[in-house]
């Protein structure tokens, strides 16, 4: 139903995408907020912009970062997990992606290290591509 086959899956990606939210399992983490990066796979719907040139027939990634701020602006994660989940469900749900990749990075958390975090990839049942009731998408 125009979604791509995952022989050919075209790719959108938001690399080092900084936000400061709150997130973190110590008390002093609940209301000092944090940076942290994101970079993000998305795969599209289908190719058609490919092909059209037309931005009508393209996933505008400019809302997809307006929407991830406006989600963290609201929330509080204690695990870098939960908020890794809690993107790839909003992206596969809201901008009909079929798969995606996350991750999420706390910048300088330990002494020593850049970067920590962690990386998680999901796709969507294809039962809900073709237009099913079910979704098992999430914690897979
Ligand atoms: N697997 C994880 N381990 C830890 C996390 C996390 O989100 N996932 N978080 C912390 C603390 O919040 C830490 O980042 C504070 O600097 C520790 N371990």
């Amino acid at each position: 139903m125009g979604f791509n086959s995952l022989l050919h899956m075209d790719i959108i990606f938001l690399q080092e995408l900084k936000i400061k939210t709150l997130v973190g399992i110590y008390p002093w983490e609940l209301n000092a907020p944090q940076t942290i990066q994101l970079d993000l796979e998305i795969a599209l719907p289908t190719s058609l912009a490919c092909r059209t040139d037309n931005f009508e027939d393209a996933l505008d990634y400019s809302l997809i970062v307006q929407r991830i701020n406006d989600t963290l602006s609201r929330k509080h994660f204690s695990l870098l997990e939960a908020l890794a989940e809690h993107i790839a469900q909003l992206v596969l749900t809201e901008f009909r992606s079929p798969w995606i990749k996350v991750s999420v990075a706390k910048l300088n958390a330990i002494r020593g290290v850049r970067k920590v975090g962690v990386c998680i990839e999901r796709k969507i049942d294809i039962g809900v591509a073709c237009g099913s009731s079910t979704n098992t998408s999430s914690g897979t």
